[in-house]
């Protein structure tokens, strides 16, 4: 019985707002930060389980005090008594009755939820000695059901529906897992178009992705609209007409706005829109998705939890469903809207960048894949180049594609150096004049 003996949590942050990297219409300044955890258990090898959830800097310190609040409800618990029934977990943690009141599923305290369960499963993970993807692959679909809560999306899927769309893949899984070893996951950059790039610097990030095989690529919009159609033109030159392209607004505009700026910005075929708009607006999305269509309306890095994403499918408001591993309750919930999706016929294709969230979520793709969807058809995980070198089992990108991670977990854990370096304010390189200048 490995009992989970103490919890560690630590202000991670990373100054990348020097070099303007994850600069968007929205936020011209992130540091990109974690809030990190450590589940430290009485297991002989030592074993721990770790999460994080990613914020973009100020405000890591709210996370880091949420997922403290939480900390009770995991610390002193065997390991066991989570994973006999992990959706029976989910629900107690968010369902603590006072702390359900700063939520519920929501905002801070849900993205501490995600830091916590994601470190739980990437225990579980390391116990069995299989990386997430293979843990829940080889889960039959009635223990996969299990570890979801159906609570308030039973009016869109209902445990038994799930159980049919899961049984339907079940005898072709090993099949996928061969292609997925073979030639992964197709993935698109973003690392080409942040907004406070250089039009030089952006043309070089092209080629550079072109020459590394990426076939699709994201780039920022939303700030003045010339700017936008410029920037579009010169990545069109770049890439040619045939490459998939693209657009990210960060929800800067409004309803209207949205639909006027696309009418524009449609001679650049893009693909995809993503975040036209505020993230609860539901039915502004649906208004836009029908204008704008045949370019696809996607979003899900801000949306705060399953229920919204069930609101988001039901209005026919996304034609993209874009998971983040740590902004709704980890992974449990995760599988909950990859079941949705699967049920709408939405293709999901993961928020990732950030630190880590390009880590987490390769897993939570190939389990769509792999168990849920059976399909990668119109399917891309969000691919960045940044903070990599942090992480003990980082990401492995072939020719455009993710490579299925093989050691055991969840991809998450950090590099000693990385908790002296960069924990904030007293990190070495917080503490040199040139991070904090
Ligand atoms: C501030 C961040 O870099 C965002 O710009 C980023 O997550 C972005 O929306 C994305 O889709 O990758
Ligand atoms: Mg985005």
């Amino acid at each position: 019985m490995i009992k989970i003996i103490d919890i560690e949590v630590i202000d991670l942050r990373f100054p990348t707002s020097k070099s303007l990297d994850g600069s968007d219409a929205m936020n011209p300044d992130p540091d990109y930060s974690a809030a990190y955890v450590i589940l430290k258990t009485d297991h002989v090898d030592g074993l721990e389980g770790h999460g994080l959830t990613f914020t973009i800097g100020r405000g890591n310190e709210l996370c880091v005090a949420a997922i403290e609040a939480l900390s009770y409800l995991v610390k002193g618990k065997t390991l066991a008594s989570f994973t006999s029934d992990m959706g029976a977990f989910w629900k107690m943690i968010t369902g603590d009755s006072q702390l359900r009141w700063v939520g519920p599923e929501k905002g801070v305290i849900h993205l501490a939820t995600g830091a916590i369960v994601n470190a739980v499963w990437d225990l579980y993970a390391k116990v069995e000695g299989k990386p997430l993807w293979q843990l829940i692959a080889d889960m039959s679909p009635e223990a996969l059901v299990k570890c979801v809560d159906f609570t308030y999306i039973t009016d869109a899927i209902t445990p038994e529906e799930a159980l049919a769309i899961l049984k339907a893949k079940e005898s072709t899984k090993a099949e996928r897992i061969e292609k997925l070893k073979s030639t992964g996951y197709p993935a698109y950059t973003t690392s080409a178009g942040w907004l406070g790039y250089s039009d030089d610097k952006m043309r070089r990030l092209c080629r550079e992705a072109k020459a590394q095989g990426f076939s699709n690529m994201k780039i920022k919009v939303g700030s003045d609209l010339n700017d936008d159609m410029r920037r579009a033109a010169i990545i069109r030159e770049e890439i040619g007409p045939d490459l998939r392209l693209m657009m990210d607004a960060n929800q800067k505009w409004d309803v209207g706005e949205a639909i006027a700026n696309m009418e524009k910005l449609a001679q650049f075929n893009p693909y995809w829109i993503e975040e036209p708009t505020s993230p609860d607006d539901v039915l502004g999305h649906a208004t836009i998705a029908k204008a704008v269509a045949p370019i696809k309306v996607a979003t899900g890095e801000h949306c705060q939890n399953r229920v919204v994403f069930k609101q988001l499918m039901q209005a026919g408001a996304i034609g993209i469903c874009q998971i983040d591993s740590c902004r709704v309750g980890g992974v449990n919930e995760i599988l909950a809207i990859l079941l949705m999706a699967a049920k709408f016929d939405i293709p999901v294709c993961p928020h990732a960048g950030g630190v880590g969230l390009c880590e987490y979520v390769q897993h939570l793709s190939m389990i769509d894949y792999i168990v849920i969807s059976g399909s990668l058809e119109e399917r891309i995980i969000e691919y960045v180049d940044h903070l990599h070198e942090h992480f003990l089992d980082p990401v492995v990108i072939k020719n455009g594609a993710y490579m299925p991670p093989m050691l055991p977990g969840y991809s998450i854990t950090m590099k000693k150096e990385t908790f002296y370096d960069y924990t904030y304010p007293y990190g070495k390189m917080w503490m040199t004049e040139s991070a904090v200048g």
